[in-house]
């Protein structure tokens, strides 16, 4: 036997770090999960139970936390980047390090018409992440995404001319309810080293906003056939948006809304054009997964 593969790190490292503007008396708040998982010469400690090639995973939470007051911590994929070519530039056997950055919703209240300067509420699970490999003498490859964007159309959905046989029972549909947990990615071309990631800086948030809009929009608006031609529509126009950037890559559930027949209720019409109270599913869903490259 032989060891096939091996990564090892700390996982759920949260963070909190806050920015004061003691001019204006602004602060500002940032809260994310960072996990981290090393690759290099390790495999003794595995074979041969010898821990001198071992970075505690303790050291590395202590790692994140200092990384995290020497360094911004946002956009999170400079952060990432950072922590990634810490532990490949310190330790010379560790040659792969993958970060994933998850960024949590703060966002800022407004008190009577005016942003406050320090008061933050959780605007939903959704997140922005951030997934880093920084390998020794390979560069900074990177993968930000969206995850947890829980959206619902009411109408402008339809589903018709599949495949219909003696195992079809779904009927088609014109008009139906579309939700979906948005789970959407988009990866950058490699970074040779921090200094590309730098010169980048600008270029994240500006992504990640883009696909965020480009992801409502296109949902909001599409008259959509299906979920496939919907996110495939989503992908190239983050694309064209981020030239940068080489895939888009999209994993949407489908999240369905049943329809009740009402009729044994003194005939109560309440099915097709009629449908008003529905029957949300939490299972099974529709999962449809995509990825379009530039090329
Ligand atoms: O948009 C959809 N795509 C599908 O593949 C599918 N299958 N059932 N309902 C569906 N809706």
């Amino acid at each position: 036997a032989s060891v096939a593969a091996a990564r090892y790190g700390k996982d759920n490292v949260r963070v909190y770090k806050v920015e004061k503007d003691p001019a204006t008396g602004v602060q500002t708040v940032t809260e994310m999960t960072v996990t981290v998982l090393l690759e290099g010469a390790i495999d003794v400690s595995y074979t041969k139970a010898d821990n001198s090639v071992v970075v505690a995973t303790d050291s590395m939470k202590n790692t994140v936390y200092i990384k995290a007051k020497e360094h911004p911590v946002t956009p999170p994929e400079l952060f990432a980047s950072y922590l990634g070519t810490h532990f490949i530039e310190k330790y010379p056997h560790i040659t792969t390090a993958n970060i994933k950055v998850v960024t949590h919703r703060w966002t800022r209240m407004t008190i009577d018409g005016k942003p406050h300067p320090h008061s933050f509420y959780r605007d939903g699970n959704e997140t922005r992440n951030v997934e880093a490999v920084i390998q020794k003498g390979k560069g900074i490859d990177i993968r930000s995404g969206i995850v947890g964007l829980l959206v619902l159309k009411s109408t402008g959905s339809q589903f018709h001319g599949f495949v219909r046989d003696e195992y079809t029972t779904l009927p088609e549909v014109w008009d139906r309810i579309l939700s979906t947990d948005v789970d959407c990615g988009w990866s950058w071309n490699t970074f040779s080293g921090m200094s590309a990631v730098e010169q980048a800086v600008p270029k994240f948030d500006k992504a990640w906003e883009d696909a965020r809009s480009i992801t409502m929009k296109t949902f909001a608006e599409e008259d959509s056939p299906s979920v496939q031609n919907t996110m495939y529509k989503m992908c190239g126009a983050i694309l064209e948006a981020v030239p940068e950037v080489e895939t888009v890559d999209y994993s949407l559930p489908n999240k369905h809304y049943f329809e009740i027949d009402l009729s044994w209720h003194k005939g109560t019409k309440n099915t097709g054009k009629d449908a008003e109270v529905y029957a949300p599913q939490s299972g099974p869903n529709g999962l449809i997964q995509l990825t379009v490259a530039r090329s």
